[in-house]
């Protein structure tokens, strides 16, 4: 396969992911939008952690969050606990690097705050921890999943809302993720500001 013809690919298994996703996902992308603005009209904020591209993803939707998306409006609540240098070597090195989001959240999390935990393998241990520290805060959780969900999926409790991207390719989950973000930041927006078309 020459690399015009692994372009060509990429793009065709980008779109596939995405186009097998919308029916299965279309739903739970709404309810967690729902859940956002519920907690932001309530003083909540959300919280959001993930590893590598989804440490990026964390950060893409809280600049998106407190500047502002497509529409002018107030900043909006969000933490990406993934960004300060000082905080997350200390607690790896003190304790473990499996506690650098749930060490953050014990701190900064209040009842009716909303942790956006991202993972593609949904397996991270500091994700995994990053949920159940969220879950002793009695903050709702919304995770963005691949792979079947991982251990995840099996920590999700009522009101937890779970959307998984059918698909076994990180880097595919990821796009579709980035996707989910942005639709995240549309329907919020909707919500809070009425329908823009
Ligand atoms: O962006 C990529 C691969 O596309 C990588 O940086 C990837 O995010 C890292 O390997 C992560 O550590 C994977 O963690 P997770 O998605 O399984 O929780
Ligand atoms: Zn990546």
């Amino acid at each position: 396969m020459n690399l015009n013809q692994r372009i060509e690919r990429l793009f065709q298994e980008s779109i596939a992911t995405k186009q097998r996703c919308l029916p299965l996902l279309a739903q739970p992308i709404r309810e967690a939008a729902e859940a956002m603005v519920q907690s932001l009209l309530g003083g909540g904020k959300v919280l959001a952690c993930g590893n590598g591209g989804s440490a990026g993803d964390a950060q893409h939707f809280s600049s998106e969050m407190l500047n502002r998306f497509e529409r002018e409006r107030p900043g909006l609540p969000a933490i990406a606990l993934t960004t300060d240098t000082p905080t997350l070597t200390s607690i790896s090195n003190d304790y473990a690097f499996a506690e650098v989001f749930a060490k953050q959240i014990s701190a900064l999390g209040h009842p009716g705050d909303i942790l956006l935990a991202i993972s593609t393998s949904g397996n991270s241990r500091n994700v995994v921890r990053a949920v159940e520290a969220a879950e002793e805060q009695q903050m709702k959780v919304v995770i963005l999943s691949g792979k079947g969900g991982g251990k995840l999926s099996s920590l999700r409790r009522e009101g937890d809302i779970e959307i998984c991207v059918e698909s076994g390719s990180t880097a595919r989950i990821q796009e579709v993720h980035l996707l989910i973000i942005h639709c995240l930041c549309d329907l919020i927006d909707t919500q809070l500001l009425g329908d823009a078309d």
